[in-house]
């Protein structure tokens, strides 16, 4: 087995399937195995920091990129990666009447999230977004942050510290939010991963969603990966 860290993300990859957040008692425990196995297992995911800790918790990992990279804890400390007032921007996005603020909102820092009120609620969104920020959907919410952080800068960030070249790194991610990591590591993309989470995945499985992780762990643990 090549590769020392396991980069996952939550929602519709540890999750029965796209349109649940039920999690699938396969990954879990396809979950245990990689960890078991040695691998280093980080959560990335679109989530504020302080839901993201809580489901870490009881997934027994410690590490944890949240809200779509612009958050990292790592070692029991939390460590910013983008900045800035989200106010204006919030404010703009509200104001199409395209989306209402997520729940999680009031404790996200910069990546804020919102429920689509309308079929063209991501485009509205879009034209109403400043330069400079990033409009994105996971299949579960809109996203809005600062377009200098994904996923897969707060992985590469992360492996400059663990001291880890990236092409030791594997993930498997579902979603248009997964790309940047998919793109810098050794992609995984479940079945039922959207176009663009496919495209930049360097596989993409046959199973969808939960049972699609517990096959790029197998295949991770019997050597298939990480390769030079
Ligand atoms: O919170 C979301 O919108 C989806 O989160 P995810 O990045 O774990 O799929
Ligand atoms: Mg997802």
């Amino acid at each position: 087995m090549m590769c020392r860290v396991l980069v996952v993300d939550l929602d519709g990859t540890l999750t029965l399937s796209r349109n649940t957040y039920e999690l699938s008692a396969e990954a879990l425990l396809a979950l245990r195995r990689a960890r078991d196995a040695g691998l280093r297992v980080v959560l990335a995911t679109a989530n504020g920091l302080d839901f993201a800790l809580a489901i870490a918790r009881y997934l027994g990992i410690r590490d944890v990129i949240a809200e779509n990279g612009c958050l990292v804890y790592l070692d029991g400390e939390t460590h910013e990666l983008c900045s800035g007032d989200m106010s204006r921007v919030d404010g703009a996005v509200l104001a199409t009447g395209a989306v209402a603020p997520s729940p999680q909102n009031k404790c996200r820092r910069f990546d804020l999230a919102y429920v689509p009120l309308a079929a063209d609620a991501l485009e509205r969104v879009r034209s109403a977004v400043p330069p400079g920020y990033v409009v994105e959907s996971s299949g579960y919410a809109i996203h809005v942050r600062p377009a200098v952080v994904d996923k897969g800068v707060a992985v590469a960030w992360l492996c400059e510290r663990l001291g880890v070249p990236c092409f030791q790194v594997a993930s498997v991610g579902d979603s248009d939010v997964d790309v940047g990591m998919l793109r810098r590591t050794w992609g995984f993309a479940v079945g039922n991963a959207t176009p663009a989470a496919k495209e930049a995945a360097r596989v993409v499985v046959e199973r969808p969603s939960g049972l699609g992780f517990r096959e790029a762990v197998d295949i991770i643990l019997s050597g298939g990966a990480c390769t030079p």
